[in-house]
């Protein structure tokens, strides 16, 4: 049994993931408890399509041709790989964001989850790849895998707060926020991957962001806030702590036309969640976008 206690900052774990004792606030022990209890089909069964467990969403065009007829009696299992695809889709156009990797450099994920990005980027580079989440169960989900692979000495994670990380100072020649930005004070992420980052590394996100020009975050935004328990930041803020810690912008991609098609084939999967309409209406009332931010560290 696991057992950590994220709202004291004095965890332990049983399991096979070394915990870090950070600090860390109530809101991270809610976190921490949140990402320990989840185990959503729409998440589970697509990971168990290749053994890549993603907790992100995905990008690119249906392929209505893999799909076929929605009469046929393959068709849910047609449609979870197509889900699983394009989120796999996803993780892929973030690693091509990161620059030329070698083997012997070390890539950090900042609240990696499951792991599915670390396997990806390690099969890619063959390089190191440490992670770090709040979540006990998540990362011995992601060792668990990692052994199972037999990559375990090139991609580990860790129970530890993304703020306060144990990596020396320069040692990551990239890292990357993948849908877990929203769940901390963007000043003080940065300032850590600042940190982390060799002059010269590439630090990339994707995430979720609202639109400065709409005025302030719609009803959906609030709702998506509410759904998981996170706190969505606008795109001036990422822009600004950025820019505020030695991080400069290469690229800035609005993936929302990209990330459409997903969502309105998962809103007729039977594995929706109920937040489908959220993230459709805010994307199309151009209240909410899906950016990807490329960053040189200076
Ligand atoms: C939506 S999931 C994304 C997981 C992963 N990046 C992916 O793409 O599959 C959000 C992740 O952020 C992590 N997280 C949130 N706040 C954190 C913090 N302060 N330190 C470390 N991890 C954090 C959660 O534990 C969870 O693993
Ligand atoms: C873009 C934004 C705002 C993301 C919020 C962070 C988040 C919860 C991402 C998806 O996780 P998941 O894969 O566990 O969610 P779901 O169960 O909905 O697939
Ligand atoms: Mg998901």
């Amino acid at each position: 049994m696991t057992s950590t206690d994220l709202s004291t900052g004095t965890g332990t774990s049983a399991g096979t993931s070394p915990f870090i004792p950070t600090p860390t606030t109530p809101y991270q022990g809610d976190i921490a408890r949140y990402w320990d209890h989840e185990a959503r089909p729409v998440n589970l069964r697509l990971g168990d399509v290749d053994g890549l467990y993603h907790h992100h969403y995905g990008i690119g065009d249906v392929d209505h041709a893999a799909l076929g007829d929605t009469e046929d009696s393959a068709y849910e299992k047609k449609l979870i790989a197509e889900l699983h695809r394009l989120e796999s889709a996803q993780a892929e156009v973030l690693l091509d964001h990161l620059g030329a990797i070698g083997r012997d450099d070390t890539l950090v994920d900042a609240g990696c989850g499951r792991g599915g990005s670390m396997v990806m980027a390690h099969q890619r580079f063959g390089c190191k790849v440490e992670g770090v989440t709040l979540s006990a169960k998540q990362a011995d989900f992601a060792n668990r895998r990692a052994r199972e692979l037999g990559i375990e000495d090139h991609v580990r994670a860790r129970v530890c707060n993304m703020l306060s990380t144990p990596f020396e100072t320069g040692q990551a020649a990239a890292s990357w926020n993948n849908e877990s930005s929203m769940y901390v004070d963007l000043h003080d992420l940065f300032s850590e991957h600042s940190r982390v980052l060799a002059v010269g590394g590439r630090y990339v996100t994707i995430t979720g962001c609202w639109n400065p020009r709409y005025g302030q975050p719609s009803k959906w935004v609030s709702q998506i806030n509410a759904h998981f328990e996170c706190n969505i930041h606008s795109r001036r803020e990422y822009l600004r702590a950025m820019a505020d810690n030695r991080l400069v912008p290469q690229a800035v991609i609005d993936l929302t036309p990209a990330t459409l098609p997903y969502w309105e084939l998962r809103a007729t999967s039977p594995l929706v969640t109920g937040i489908e309409e959220a993230f459709i209406n805010s994307y199309k009332d151009g209240s909410f976008q899906y950016l990807l931010i490329a960053a040189d560290r200076i």
